[in-house]
């Protein structure tokens, strides 16, 4: 599932780890040639000054000096001992230096000094140029990869870290942060709002034909079950022949009861059927099917706010099909526009290897992804969860 995505968000954190190693080597000689710089003067200072003085005299020649303080003896020490064994050297000073420059001279030279690094623009602006095509190629929408990289911006310029060794572990907090902040979007817990509702609990399931919609209502029908909840199945999808004949072998399987009506009738009288059996019957929930091929958004409004009127849904899930990516995503906007939704079910996900729609979809309709269609078979629905999602994207599940 996502494999494609996953390489991608993968090569990206190489990219980065790759620059960063490139810019510690580079500042590493630098501050290896400053250091020799130092001793030479601080040997220099110590034939005909005071120490005192030598330590002004080296700090005035280059600011540099910070990063291979100069001891009270005027000799040079090591970098790594001078973040927290020596004085700032007078004139040194690492807010006084010229920051003009990003983080600034003084902050970059004392980072070396402590074996550590800053993470600046230049560093991450490649990897993140090619993150937005890796994103964009993988049907991730124009929004959300904007905010993704935005994010990633955010929480790694200007961080300063320990050199290479955790270079990967900065990228790899912003990369989780903006991917769980993205499809983390309106979630809610959903079994804890099936558990308290009034019953019967009313679900109406949307979307267009063949991306699951009836599967997932038969995999809903087996998940409440194994949580305590009984169901009754309504068929709102009177348009389409041999709909009812498709629901029904699902029902049987799983031995539910489903209400019907013929071909061409009307969808809110079949749901409010399905209310009144469920009422009289003392059935949790009623899960209802719509037809999804409507010509206009306006017919699907109408359906929708008839089925509203007659029977008040508790939930609309829109389902589509994780393998269409953009398209999903589009249809997920007009579907929500058209009538508002409260979640989503992605279908064949188990199929999809590019991740876009899972990515975008909570994003572009404020409403949150709840369940992933993970397969044909009756347990093949997996519930969301943001953050177990995206440790499986970076490889963090173990
Ligand atoms: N791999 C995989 N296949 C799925 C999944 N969900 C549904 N399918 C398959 O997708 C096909 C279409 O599913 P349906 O449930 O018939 O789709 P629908 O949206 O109800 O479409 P119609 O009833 O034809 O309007 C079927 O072959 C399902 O077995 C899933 O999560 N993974």
């Amino acid at each position: 599932m996502f494999d494609s995505l996953k390489e991608k968000l993968g090569s990206f954190r190489e990219d980065v780890e790759e620059s960063a190693e490139e810019k510690a080597e580079a500042e590493a000689d630098a501050a290896d040639e400053d250091a020799a710089d130092v001793e030479a003067t601080a040997d220099a200072a110590d034939a005909e000054a005071e120490p005192a003085d030598a330590d002004a005299s080296v700090a005035a020649q280059d600011a540099e000096a910070a990063t291979a303080a100069t001891d009270a003896d005027g000799t040079a020490t090591a970098p790594d001992a001078a973040e927290s064994t020596t004085p700032e050297p007078a004139g040194t000073d690492a807010d006084s230096a010229d920051e003009s420059d990003g983080p600034g001279f003084a902050k970059r030279a004392k980072s070396v000094a402590t074996g550590q690094t800053i993470i600046e623009e230049e560093d991450v602006e490649a990897p993140l140029d090619e993150l937005e095509m890796a994103l964009l190629q993988s049907d991730v929408e124009l929004t959300v990869v904007d905010e993704i990289l935005a994010t990633i911006r955010e929480e790694t310029i200007g961080e300063t870290h320990r050199f290479t060794k955790s270079t990967t572990g900065v990228v790899q907090r912003a990369l989780r942060k903006a991917l769980v902040d993205v499809i983390s979007v309106g979630q809610f817990d959903f079994d804890e709002r099936v558990a308290t509702a009034d019953k019967p609990l009313v679900i109406i399931f949307t979307g267009v034909n063949g991306v699951g919609k009836t599967t997932s209502i038969a995999k809903m029908a087996k998940y409440l079950e194994e949580r305590g909840h009984s169901s009754v199945l309504a068929n709102g999808d009177t348009y389409r022949a041999g709909a009812n004949e498709q629901i029904e072998e699902h029902a049987d399987a799983l031995g539910k009861k489903l209400i019907t009506h013929q071909q061409g009738g009307d969808p809110a009288a079949v749901i409010y059927d399905g209310v009144e059996y469920a009422e009289a019957n003392d059935v949790d929930v009623v899960l209802g099917d719509t037809a999804g091929r409507l010509h206009t958004s306006n017919d699907l409004m109408e359906q929708l706010e008839k089925i509203d009127r007659v029977v008040d849904p508790d939930m609309t899930l829109f389902v589509d099909e994780a393998v269409a990516g953009q398209d999903a995503v589009q249809r997920s906007r007009q579907f929500n526009d058209a009538a508002e939704i409260d979640g989503t079910i992605l279908t064949k996900a188990d199929a999809d290897s590019q991740g876009g729609a899972a990515i975008s979809i909570a994003h572009v309709t404020g409403k949150p992804i709840l369940f992933l269609g993970v397969g044909q078979g009756y347990d093949d629905l997996e519930k969301f969860e943001p953050e177990r999602l995206v440790d499986r994207l970076l490889g963090l599940d173990g």
